[in-house]
């Protein structure tokens, strides 16, 4: 087994004296200035006017334009969105760089060369393994979110001390991390997200959904059956693995598990899951990625638009309103949340 780094593995004090500068205040960034300000860290957080100022100052935290931020940090993490980065960090950062450890959450810009680091910085990355407002919930439950760190440059030799300290405070260490590359973790991060946990399970979602709405079944009906029970399943998964989740449904729907997942997922399926880890490997999703930016995003914003009107967000957006426990942690963390 892979070595697993937990909270005793870590300096506990290593950022003792240290000042932290997170840059960015959205999924990632709200959860690690928090966790950080409540494991006793120094952070300030780097933003631009807007409604993140507004809210990590409601949140009690000191907050710069990202230019004072960076100037005043031993170490600053960049927490901004991927496609955003690059401008920001050439207008922003770097020109207030001397010696400041560059950290990120995702390897993305600095393995595709969007953001080339100064050769006098320590670089690393810790990547919690989960959603940003799930770092910050099960910090607050004390549990954790695994992470993934990796150090690209090593200029001071604290790198890895950095790393350890920093995912202790952000509460990974309670679930473990482990140590990779910026090359393993861009590439895995991008395929998991796209052929697993957010494109494949969105795809089988609606295709599961239209089928049976297509075949005259109630959308109602339709939408607990393969989307809101997916989380139970999900969760079942999460705590007993496949084998956890088949001990709890029915033994009719174990033999439909074993005979039918491989109808769905077809070898085709992993043939086309191939070409898209290819695709990534070879930076041809990354070039994709920002020349859509380039272009400000027109198949981005057409496909958006019209997921969203997709019958299965106005079912579920009803029924939603009916079961308010399911919802009432999103209402309090998102942000202009979309319900
Ligand atoms: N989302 C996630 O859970 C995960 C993300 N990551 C990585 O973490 C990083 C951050 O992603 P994520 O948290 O999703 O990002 P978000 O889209 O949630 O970040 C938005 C934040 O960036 C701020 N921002 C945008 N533009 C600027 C600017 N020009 N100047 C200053 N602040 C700006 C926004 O402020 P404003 O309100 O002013 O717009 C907002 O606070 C990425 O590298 C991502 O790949 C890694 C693991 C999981
Ligand atoms: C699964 C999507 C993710 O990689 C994440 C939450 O880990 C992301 O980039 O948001
Ligand atoms: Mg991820
Ligand atoms: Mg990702």
């Amino acid at each position: 087994m892979a070595k697993m780094y937990y909270n005793g593995d870590a300096n506990e004090a290593y950022l003792n004296g240290k000042k932290v500068a997170v840059i960015g205040y959205g999924s990632q960034g709200h959860a690690h200035a928090l966790n950080m300000r409540d494991s006793g860290v120094d952070v300030v957080v780097g933003l631009r006017k807007g409604k993140s100022w507004d809210k990590a100052v409601e949140d009690g935290l000191e907050v710069y334009t990202v230019a004072e931020a960076t100037a005043k940090a031993d170490v600053v993490m960049i927490l901004l969105p991927d496609e955003l980065q690059p401008k920001v960090y050439k207008e922003e950062i770097e020109p207030n760089l001397t010696n400041q450890a560059l950290m990120f959450a995702h390897g993305f810009n600095v393995h595709f060369h969007q953001i080339v680091p100064p050769t006098t910085c320590d670089v690393l990355l810790v990547a919690p393994k989960g959603p940003g407002h799930l770092v910050r919930r099960t910090y607050q439950e004390d549990a954790g979110v695994p992470a993934l760190f990796a150090i690209y440059q090593d200029v001071t030799g604290e790198a890895r001390e950095l790393a350890l300290a920093y995912a202790r405070a952000i509460g990974a260490l309670r679930a473990g991390a482990l140590e990779t590359t910026f090359k393993e973790e861009t590439e895995t991060d991008l395929f998991g997200e796209q052929a697993v946990l957010c494109g494949g399970t969105t795809a089988l979602v609606k295709a599961g959904f239209e089928t049976l709405v297509e075949a005259g079944y109630q959308p109602e009906l339709a939408y607990f059956e393969t989307l809101h029970e997916l989380k139970l399943i999900v969760d079942l998964m999460y705590e007993g693995g496949l084998a956890g989740m088949r001990y709890s449904i029915s033994d009719t729907a174990q033999w439909g598990d074993f005979v039918t997942g491989p109808r769905i997922v077809t070898d085709e399926v992993k043939k086309e899951m191939k070409a898209v880890l290819k695709d990534i490997q070879d930076g041809q999703f990354a070039k994709g990625w920002i020349l859509e930016n380039q272009a400000n995003r027109p198949v981005f914003n057409a496909i958006n638009e019209r997921e969203n009107e997709h019958l299965i967000e106005k079912v579920g957006k009803e029924l939603r309103a009916m079961m308010p426990f399911v919802n009432k942690n999103r209402k309090k963390e998102v942000v202009g949340s979309v319900e």
